[in-house]
């Protein structure tokens, strides 16, 4: 690395040469925009080529390309010198490409790391040849600061144990390290220069099939995620709209977090929703007038917060769980068909040509099968048209052959009342199919014991089933539904009516997937286009004992059986320090998860985690807003204070009140991530990261699966320092078995 790299001065030459190159665009396109026009054609071209000299403005003349790939094409031996940069950059005049976007099918080469058998994907064809050299650079204002020729591939990819030994065997993408030890601030930033290569796998990976990504804490899951729109929409600009793709996460506040990089990547028009939002507001009007949907952070204080009642527990959990399983999903298929079994009497249809005196009869059996097999496929309510329609045009074929038999010609006049008399006929016959109200079906399903029993397949226990009913009844006796109750509802709407195909997506991002239940997660597979969905979690983070994914085979199995889902596990986290993660790992070998949950920490080394224990509560608060102000000092700028409850939030804010200056107390209802000094509940901090986390009474949590995963999600936080503290004389259940090597313990 460095600037005395032997090809510094060529490299440097070549900068110089191409922020010349820009400068003559951006003269260029000042040019070309300056005049005002009122033709839209000139107008769109415009509006594009501002967009072009804002980048060029602002980032492109800055930083041009951070890498370089050197591609020996096979058969040809011709020698491609790639520049690879955030941003396309073409030469006006010649249209020549100086620098190639991230996203271009030959930039794949700089990721995927292959050295010797390396190929890129070229529409429908395949370019093989050899990368002989893969490069990046730093850069600051027009200068090379920093060369580093990468270890192509044995990067992150190769099999490694501890980190100290991937260190010293020098096999880091020194580029990697220097990027992540930068860090000096914590939003969400775009990875475009040190994108790697199993990461690469999954940004571009087929469009139209789901893909499911397992990925520790901290490893790039929502970064890659995005970063996957921006490349579909880069590559799929005729087919995908940006509009049309859809980022579901857990709440609001993480929504206003992501939002920071989106510009970044091209893609700040994509829509963005938590669950609950995007689906309430399809249901409503399901619902009928005065029925309203209850606060979704209801179960979170049932659950989270001290002294709740363990039977409401018990009863909500089995009905929470229910609700948004795949046995609920096959309970309501089953509804339908106990509909069609019990409540459609299949009477023939007969009726009289007054004329001829002829009758005509449809049999019973043919309209059963018509029913039941032909349009099988179809929502029951079309069912119910299509029939309509066949049971029309089989009249008219009886009875136009009748009529040619006899030779008898009607005119015009006579078709017109035999159409008529056609319609009346169907109008009555069509009255013994029930027609089905989505809400009405759903309220019958799940409030009606014995139903439920023929419904559900006998592994559900009899005792789940009476919870569900007997709690639904409760609730909806106030007209009430609650979160859980959305997704059954829309896919039996699903199955019922058909869901409107103009608010299906081109593609959906799911994130911190194994939050959803699978039957939530189905319904957004059913509002997306050709399946084209991205999942991405982390089981060792899901934090939701009443519902969620407790193994991804649910959704591999279970929802995507006719296009199997692509996949992938990612082991290695980015965020955290070396010594941070390893803590963390501790408190998750507590509790029995697959060996692939657990977190590989990357490169970066850092402060031992600081275990804090005051001999009293007025202490505690004196020795956190002593760190907060050190931390502060040092210029850590984001600063989470974190409580296992809502409620221990609030105390903690008030403890600390005068103590620290300008803190923010954040609830589930905040939609804004205020940066700071935070204090927030653990389960709010998914998917966020701070500068430095302070875990307050890391006591309470006690030795269960929920609480270890609870605890684990917080403490992935930090980018740089964790502190754990609890007031000295109780044991916390889930740190006592952790190395004293791994923490230092505070004076
Ligand atoms: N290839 C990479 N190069 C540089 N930084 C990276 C890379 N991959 C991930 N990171 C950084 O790691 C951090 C964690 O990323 P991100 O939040 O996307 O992970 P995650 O898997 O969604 O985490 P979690 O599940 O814990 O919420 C971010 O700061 C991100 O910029």
């Amino acid at each position: 690395m460095s600037t005395q790299h032997r090809e510094y001065e060529q490299e440097q030459k070549k900068l110089d040469d191409t922020i010349a190159i820009i400068d003559s665009e951006i003269t260029q396109l000042r040019e070309d925009i300056r005049e005002a026009t009122d033709d839209y054609v000139k107008q769109v071209v415009n509006s594009k080529k501002a967009k072009e000299l804002r980048y060029l403005e602002d980032h492109g003349r800055e930083k041009p390309y951070f890498g370089r790939v050197d591609f020996l094409k096979d058969e040809v031996y011709e020698l491609d010198q790639v520049y690879i940069g955030k941003r396309g950059i073409v030469r006006g005049d010649t249209f020549d490409s100086v620098v190639v976007d991230w996203r271009a099918p030959i930039a794949s080469l700089y990721y995927s790391g292959e050295s010797k058998e390396a190929f890129y994907r070229m529409g429908r064809d395949i370019v093989r040849g050899e990368v002989t050299l893969k490069r990046n650079f730093a850069m600051e204002d027009g200068k090379i600061t920093g060369i580093y020729d990468g270890a192509v591939k044995e990067t992150i990819h190769r099999e490694m144990g501890d980190p100290d030994d991937f260190l010293q065997e020098g096999f880091i993408d020194e580029f990697l390290a220097a990027n992540l030890n930068q860090a000096n601030d914590s939003r969400l930033k775009d990875i475009v220069a040190t994108i790697q290569s199993e990461q690469n796998d999954i940004i571009r990976a087929e469009k139209e099939r789901p893909i499911v990504v397992q990925g520790v804490a901290g490893s790039g899951k929502t970064t890659i995620a995005l970063h996957r729109l921006s490349y579909l929409i880069y590559n799929y600009q005729d087919t995908m709209l940006s509009k049309k793709f859809m980022v579901f996460a857990p709440n609001r506040m993480f929504l206003t977090y992501i939002s920071d990089v989106l510009p970044e990547l091209g893609v700040d028009d994509v829509q963005q929703s938590t669950f609950v939002d995007w689906a309430a507001r399809l249901v409503k009007p399901l619902l009928p007038k005065g029925w309203r949907i209850t606060s979704p952070d209801k179960p979170l204080q049932l659950f989270f917060e001290d002294g709740q009642d363990e039977r409401e527990q018990e009863l909500a959990r089995n009905r929470l769980r229910f609700k948004g399983s795949l046995a609920c999903r096959d309970a309501l298929e089953q509804y339908i068909r106990f509909v069609i079994e019990t409540r459609i009497p299949f009477k023939k249809l007969s009726f009289q040509y007054n004329k001829t005196k002829q009758v005509f009869t449809i049999s019973g059996e043919f309209i059963r099968q018509s029913f039941l097999e032909q349009f099988a496929n179809l929502p029951y309510q079309r069912r119910l048209d299509a029939l309509r329609k066949h049971l029309k045009q089989e009249m008219n074929k009886q009875m136009f052959a009748h009529l040619r038999e006899l030779k008898i010609d009607l005119d015009k006049q006579g078709l017109a009342k035999f159409e008529k008399m056609l319609e009346q006929i169907l109008e009555t016959y069509m009255t013994s199919f029930p027609q089905l109200d989505v809400f009405a079906s759903y309220k019958e399903m799940v409030t009606d014991e014995s139903l439920l029993r023929k419904l559900v397949t006998a592994e559900v226990d009899d005792q789940v089933l009476q919870d569900v009913c007997q709690s639904s009844r409760n609730l909806f006796a106030d007209e009430r539904l609650e979160a859980e109750d959305i997704a059954p509802l829309l896919y039996l709407q699903h199955i019922v009516e058909g869901m409107n195909k103009a608010e299906h997506f081109d593609h959906t991002v799911i994130d911190e997937a194994q939050d959803l239940s699978a039957l939530e997660i189905a319904v957004v597979s059913l509002a997306t286009k050709n399946q084209s969905l991205t999942i991405v979690g982390d089981i060792a983070q899901g934090i939701h004992s009443y519902r969620g994914i407790h193994a991804w085979e649910e959704l591999t199995q279970g929802i995507f059986q006719k296009l199997r889902p692509s996949y992938y596990t990612l082991s290695q986290s980015y965020r955290s320090t070396i010594e941070i993660m390893k803590c963390a790992n501790e408190v998750l070998r507590q509790i029995d998860l697959p060996e692939t949950v657990l977190a590989k920490p990357v490169l970066r080394h850092g402060d031992k985690p600081i275990m804090v224990t005051p001999a009293t509560r007025e202490k505690l608060w004196e020795d956190v807003a002593k760190r907060v102000a050190e931390y502060r000092a040092q210029g850590f700028q984001t600063i989470a204070i974190v409580t296992k409850t809502i409620g221990a939030s609030k105390k903690a804010q008030k403890g600390l009140q005068g103590k620290i200056e300008d803190m923010t107390l954040l609830s589930s209802k905040d939609n804004q991530f205020p940066g700071g000094v935070t204090v927030m509940p653990a389960y709010l901090t998914k998917g966020l990261q701070f500068d430095v986390v302070i875990l307050l009474d890391v006591d309470q949590y006690m030795n269960s699966e929920w609480d270890a995963k609870l605890l684990y999600v917080a403490m992935t936080r930090p980018v740089h320092r964790l502190v754990m503290t609890h007031v000295e004389g109780s044991v916390p259940p889930l740190l006592c078995e952790m190395p004293a090597a791994l923490y230092d313990r505070a004076e």
